[in-house]
């Protein structure tokens, strides 16, 4: 299977410090490639320099073969490359459509069309109206974000990065702060998605992870120990001692 998004001996330093050392890794359509870590480990610096937030100090990216290291964030995000965030970055006081709809609207094939009003906007609406049904939050288009669940904002997140039609999903700890409930509804919808996208998953939720993951890239301080399948990471003796202790 070839991949969708490759990543080379991809390296990040801060100074002195190497948060990201030489990582390689790919991502499949089809697949869930989760990317597991103790805090500090260096996921984010990993998934921020894959949305082009970040610069890679070293090291190559490449989105269907073609060379995407140096490219802007913003024509990442047109050419596929779709990120949710730690952090909720949904507008409260908007409603859950219009959150999407601005999302689909950054994104537009026609970055012109953000003068135009979004309302009138039959791209974004339909791809805003999409991404709310694919999340599962099409029934509650017109509420105001903020009077939200926690699990729904997370949803809604996704949602917004789905409007944006991207080919590859970079998830960023989805499950945070997440109910029981909350978590089965999610994992339920990554398990759709999946089909249709690569997704790149960093979460702390071990049990989610080895439930909902293809593959599994555990890494500590900045290195990648172990890729393979949840199967042969719950018994990875290095991946059990630098990481998972002894309860799994
Ligand atoms: N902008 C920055 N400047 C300096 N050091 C940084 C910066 N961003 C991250 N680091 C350092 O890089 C290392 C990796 O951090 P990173 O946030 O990527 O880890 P993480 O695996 O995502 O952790 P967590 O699970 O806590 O989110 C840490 O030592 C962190 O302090």
């Amino acid at each position: 299977m070839s991949s969708l998004l490759a990543v080379e001996t991809l390296t990040r330093r801060f100074g002195g410090l190497v948060a990201v050392n030489k990582v390689t890794l790919d991502l499949h359509l089809g697949e869930v490639h989760a990317v597991i870590g103790t805090n500090g480990a260096g996921k984010s610096t990993l998934i921020n320099m894959l949305s082009g937030e970040i610069e890679a100090s070293d090291g190559r990216i490449t989105l269907n073969g073609e060379d995407i290291t140096t490219r802007a964030q913003f024509r990442r995000a047109l050419a596929g490359v779709g990120r949710s965030y730690q952090r909720t970055t949904i507008f409260p006081e908007f409603t859950v459509l219009e959150n999407c709809r601005l999302a689909a609207q950054a994104a537009a094939p026609k970055p012109w069309a953000i003068w135009q009003s979004s309302q009138s906007c039959e791209y974004s609406n339909g791809a805003a109206r999409e991404a709310l049904e694919a999340a599962g939050l099409g029934t509650v288009a017109g509420r105001v974000a903020g009077t939200l669940s926690h699990g729904a904002k997370r949803q809604l997140e996704v949602a917004m990065c789905l409007a944006t039609k991207p080919r590859v999903l970079l998830l960023d700890e989805p499950l945070a702060g997440m109910g029981a409930e909350e978590t089965e509804r999610m994992l339920s919808l990554l398990a759709n998605l999946k089909a249709t996208h690569a997704i790149l998953l960093v979460e702390h939720d071990m049990d989610a992870v080895f439930r909902i993951a293809d593959r599994i890239t555990v890494m500590v301080n900045g290195t990648v120990i172990a890729t393979g399948d949840p199967a042969s990471i719950r018994v990875n003796p290095e991946v059990r001692t630098a990481y998972l202790g002894e309860d799994h």
